[in-house]
C-alpha cells in the first residue's frame, strides 16, 4: 500500500544545513497498523510530511499503491498534533468534518451520511452543531479524526494526535483508533515519541534512530490483536516489548549502533 525507498530530506536554510532523514526504507501492508517512533528531533514530521506529499524529499521516493507521490494524495488523510489550529473556528464541527468531502465534489445526500456516521464513531453524535472552541481538547481531536474518517482514506497518517490531551482522554482516543481501524480496514501510518502508545497500538513499531535518521529497527508486536488499556499494558510481554524499545531509543540517542548492524559487523 505504502513503500518509502531510500527517503533523504536535507533542509537547506542560507548557510545551515540540517540533514534531517538520511535513508529510510520501509513498506506498509494494506490494513496495517504500524507505528513509529524515534528520538525527539530525528525527523518523525519530516517523514510524515514527505509520505503526505506536503514536502519534496531530496532524494529517494514515496509509493502509494505503487503510484509515486508528488503532492497531497486523494487517498490519504492526515490527523495533526495540534487540534486547535487544524480545525476551523468559524465552521461548525458538522461543517469541519464536511469540508473535505465538498472538495471531494461529493453528492450532498452522501456527505449528509459520511458526516453523521463518522461523528457517530467517534462518540460525537450531538455536537455536530457546536463549534470547535466550545468543546474540549479531546472531544476537538475527536472531531479531526471524524473529519480524516469520514473522507474514506486508504492511508490515514497520524503525527502525535494525543501528545496535547491529558492522559485518561489520550488512552480513550488510543482504543478509538484501534477501533475504528478494526472497523474501517484502513492502514495507518502513527506517529509517536511515547514508547508505550506505540507498543500498544502498533502490529509493528519502526524505531527511527537520531537525526540523520535512518529505521533502526522493526519490531513486530507479538500482543494478542485485542487490547484493552488495563490487561494488555499489564502484559508481561507488554512490558518486555516497550523494555527493548525504550533500550533502543537510549541507545539511538547515544548514537550506538542498531542490534542488525552490529550483527552485520560481526559476521
Ligand atoms: N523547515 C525546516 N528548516 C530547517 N530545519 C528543519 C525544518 N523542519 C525541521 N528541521 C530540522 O529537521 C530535524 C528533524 O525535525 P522534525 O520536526 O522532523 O523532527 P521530529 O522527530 O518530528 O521532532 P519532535 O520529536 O521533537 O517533534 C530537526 O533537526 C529540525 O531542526
Amino acid at each position: 500500500m505504502l513503500d518509502v525507498r531510500g527517503l533523504k530530506k536535507v533542509y537547506n536554510g542560507g548557510a545551515r544545513q540540517v540533514e534531517a532523514i538520511r535513508d529510510l526504507t520501509f513498506t506498509l501492508s494494506a490494513g496495517e497498523l504500524v507505528c513509529l517512533v524515534g528520538p525527539s528531533g530525528c525527523g518523525k514530521t519530516t517523514l510524515l510530511k514527505c509520505v503526505a506529499g506536503l514536502l519534496t524529499p531530496t532524494s529517494g521516493e514515496v509509493l502509494l499503491q505503487g503510484r509515486p507521490v508528488t503532492g497531497p494524495p486523494p487517498g490519504m488523510a492526515v490527523v495533526f498534533q495540534e487540534y486547535g489550529r487544524s480545525l476551523f473556528p468559524w465552521l461548525r464541527v458538522g461543517e469541519n468534518v464536511d469540508l473535505p468531502l465538498r472538495q471531494k465534489g461529493l453528492p450532498k445526500a452522501r456527505r449528509r451520511e459520511l458526516v453523521t456516521e463518522a461523528l457517530a464513531a467517534v462518540g460525537l453524535a450531538d455536537a455536530e452543531s457546536a463549534y470547535p472552541w466550545q468543546l474540549s481538547g479531546g472531544m476537538q481531536q475527536r472531531v479531526a479524526i471524524a473529519r480524516a474518517v469520514a473522507f474514506e482514506p486508504e492511508v490515514l497518517l497520524m503525527d502525535e494526535p494525543f501528545a496535547a490531551v491529558d492522559a485518561q482522554t489520550r488512552a480513550d482516543l488510543e482504543d478509538l483508533v484501534r477501533a475504528l481501524w478494526h472497523k474501517l480496514g484502513v492502514t495507518i501510518l502513527f506517529v509517536t515519541h511515547d514508547i508505550d502508545e506505540a507498543v500498544y497500538l502498533g502490529q509493528r513499531v519502526l524505531i527511527l534512530s537520531s537525526s540523520p535518521t535512518v529505521v533502526r529497527e522493526e519490531l513486530t508486536v507479538d500482543l494478542p490483536d485485542t487490547r484493552d488499556q488495563l490487561h494488555t499494558r499489564g502484559h508481561p510481554r507488554f512490558t518486555a516489548l516497550r523494555t527493548h524499545v525504550q533500550e533502543q531509543i537510549q541507545a539511538a540517542k547515544r548514537g550506538l549502533p542498531s542490534p542488525s548492524a552490529a550483527g552485520d559487523g560481526e559476521e
